[in-house]
C-alpha cells in the first residue's frame, strides 16, 4: 500500500476523524531531550479537547512513569501515570508477571533509576549499578568482580555513564552457566534521538555483552512481542479507531503494524522521508506527516 501523505488542511482533518486513540512516541514525536517540538503543546491541547485518547509509548527507559509525569508537566504536557507506558514499566510487568521472579533474588540493572523505580514499584529487588557511576577500572581490578549467587537478573537500558566495571559486572552474572540469571534488553534501538543529532542508543550500548557471551537477550521495547502483550493487556483499546505514531519505521511504525494498528510516521526524528520510501523498505507506515505538532491546523478546516 502507498504511504498516504498528509500536508493539507483537509488531509490533517480527514485523518484525525479516523481514529479515537492516539499512540505517540516521544523522543523525536513530542521532544529532542528537553526541547518541546513546535506545535506539540498546541496540538496535544486541541485533541483532548475533541475528545482523543492519548498514551505515550516510549522506548527510553530512563525515567519512571513517576518522573515522566513530571517532565511532561515541565513541558507544559498534563499527563498521568497510566497515561504512560514505556520499556521500564513492560520490563517490571514482565519480570512480575510472566517470569514471576522469585523475591529472594535480584535484578543487576545496568541503567538508569527508571528501571530500578519501576522494578522496585512492583517489588522486585535491584541492584543497582548507578554506585559504579564514573568509577575506572584497572587491569589489577579484573580479579576483584566476583559472582552474585543472589542474582537472577540483569536488565540493561539506556545507561549514560555505562563504564567497563559495570559490564564487567554484568558479564561475570551472566555467563554463569549455573546461575542461569535473565538477560533482558529494555529496547535494542541503535540510536538515541537528541536535539543535536543521533547518539548510540539501548541496542548499541548492550553490543559488548551480547558478543562477549553470545547470548541473545529478551528484548522487551517496540516493536517486539512483550512490550506488545503488555502493551495490549494493560489497556483496551479499539485496534481499527487506534493509530500508532512515531519517527522511527523499526521500532514505532513496526510495532504499530505487529498489533495490526495503522500507523503516521513523523519527520522531526530518526527516519528520513527518502528511507520510508525507499523500495527495498520493508516496514511502511499508514500515513506520514512532516511533524505532530502540523495538526493542530486542522482547527482550521
Ligand atoms: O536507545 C534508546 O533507549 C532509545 O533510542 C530511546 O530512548 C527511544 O525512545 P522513544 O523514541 O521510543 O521515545
Amino acid at each position: 500500500m502507498a504511504i498516504q501523505r498528509l500536508t493539507t488542511v483537509e488531509d490533517y482533518k480527514g485523518f484525525l476523524d479516523r481514529f479515537d486513540t492516539f499512540l505517540l512516541d516521544c523522543d523525536g514525536v513530542l521532544w529532542h531531550g528537553s526541547h518541546v517540538l513546535e506545535g506539540i503543546l498546541e496540538t496535544v491541547s486541541f485533541l483532548r479537547s475533541h475528545g482523543k485518547r492519548l498514551v505515550f509509548v516510549t522506548n527510553n527507559s530512563t525515567l519512571s512513569r513517576a518522573n515522566y509525569v513530571k517532565k511532561f508537566e515541565r513541558l507544559g504536557i498534563m499527563a498521568e501515570e497510566k497515561d504512560i507506558f514505556s520499556s521500564s514499566f513492560a520490563t517490571a510487568v514482565y519480570l512480575k508477571n510472566i517470569l514471576q521472579f522469585p523475591e529472594d533474588k535480584r535484578v543487576y540493572v545496568v541503567g538508569e533509576s527508571g528501571i530500578t523505580d519501576e522494578l522496585g514499584a512492583v517489588g522486585i529487588n535491584c541492584v543497582s549499578s548507578a554506585d559504579d557511576n564514573g568509577v575506572l577500572m584497572t587491569h589489577a581490578d579484573m580479579g576483584t568482580v566476583e559472582q552474585d549467587p543472589t542474582i537472577g537478573a540483569v536488565v540493561c537500558g539506556f545507561d549514560i555513564n555505562l563504564n567497563y566495571r559495570k559490564l564487567a559486572k554484568a558479564f561475570t552474572y551472566l555467563n554463569n552457566k549455573e546461575q542461569n540469571a535473565h538477560f533482558i534488553l529494555t529496547n535494542d534501538d541503535s540510536t538515541f534521538p537528541a536535539p543535536n543529532g543521533v547518539f548510540p542508543g539501548t541496542g548499541s550500548l548492550a553490543q559488548p555483552l551480547i558478543h562477549s557471551l553470545k547470548r541473545t537477550p529478551l528484548i522487551m521495547g517496540k516493536p517486539n512481542k512483550p512490550m506488545l502483550d503488555c502493551f495490549f493487556s494493560n489497556y483496551h483499546t479499539d485496534p481499527t479507531r487506534t493509530c500508532m505514531v512515531g519517527d522511527r519505521l523499526d521500532t514505532d511504525i513496526a510495532f504499530g503494524a505487529n498489533g495490526n494498528l495503522e500507523t503516521l510516521l513523523v519527520l522531526t526524528g530518526v527516519t528520513t522521508e527518502e528511507e520510508a520510501f525507499a523500495p527495498s523498505q520493508p516496514i511502511k507506515p499508514t500515513f506520514m506527516i512532516q511533524s505532530f505538532g502540523d495538526l493542530v491546523k486542522a482547527k482550521d478546516a
